[in-house]
């Protein structure tokens, strides 16, 4: 991955240790809105990711290219793709146990990625500092051990309720959001 000082953990970074009530290991990740275009089953064109948490510490997922999420002619949009490394990696930050969201978001395209692919993501955290956290992705063609089409390299920021509070739906955001997403 070729990544910028910006989203390299710095010397001192600790890596998460596992926080009482995340999700547990082996348990699915539930979309956290039902209209999100990235993982909301209820979004008409969005890409249904669905995941989950192997061992409480990586996130893995899946989603499947259509249609509506071309750019060439019969290739997926890199901006669509970028959506998806975005979301798993976001899901990896609900290990956390606290609100994060994405400051930045580095992506390498290595291989063209058609309609019809089952792309299956993965996520993990490389280090926190105060409120960064510095996050890792790919996305391989067809199986989990599949040839690398994408990845990706975050820096999120740690928010509080304030910030949904002044920017979203406060209420919409604490009603659709499980316990271990947004934790007050
Ligand atoms: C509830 C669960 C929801 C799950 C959703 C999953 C979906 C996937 C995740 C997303 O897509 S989230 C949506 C996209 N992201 C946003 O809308 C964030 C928009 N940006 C902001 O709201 C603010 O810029 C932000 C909260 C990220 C930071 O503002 P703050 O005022 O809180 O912090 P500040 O600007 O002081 O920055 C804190 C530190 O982070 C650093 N920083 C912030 N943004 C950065 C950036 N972009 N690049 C590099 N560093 C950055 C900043 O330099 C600083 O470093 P130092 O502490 O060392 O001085």
């Amino acid at each position: 991955m070729t990544r910028s000082s910006l989203t390299t953990p710095p010397p001192g970074a600790n890596l998460p240790e596992a926080q009482p009530g995340a999700p547990s290991p082996g348990s699915a990740l539930v979309s956290h809105y039902d209209q999100c275009f990235a993982c909301g089953p209820a979004h008409p064109t969005g890409l249904h990711l669905t995941a989950r948490t192997p061992d409480g510490a990586t996130v893995e997922a899946e989603f499947t290219v259509g249609e509506a999420h071309q750019g060439a002619p019969r290739l997926a949009h890199g901006g669509v793709l970028a959506t998806a490394m975005d979301e798993v990696i976001g899901m990896s930050v609900y290990l956390l146990h606290k609100p994060y969201v994405t400051g930045r978001l580095e992506t390498d395209y290595l291989l063209p990625v058609p309609v019809g692919t089952t792309l299956h993501l993965r996520a993990w955290c490389n280090g926190i500092a105060g409120r960064k956290a510095y996050l890792e992705a790919e996305g391989r063609i067809g199986a989990p051990d599949g040839p690398v089409a994408v990845r990706a390299a975050a820096l999120f920021i740690e928010v509080n309720m304030e910030h949904f509070a002044k920017h979203a739906d406060l209420a919409v955001t604490a009603a659709d959001h499980q316990d271990y997403e947004v934790n007050p």
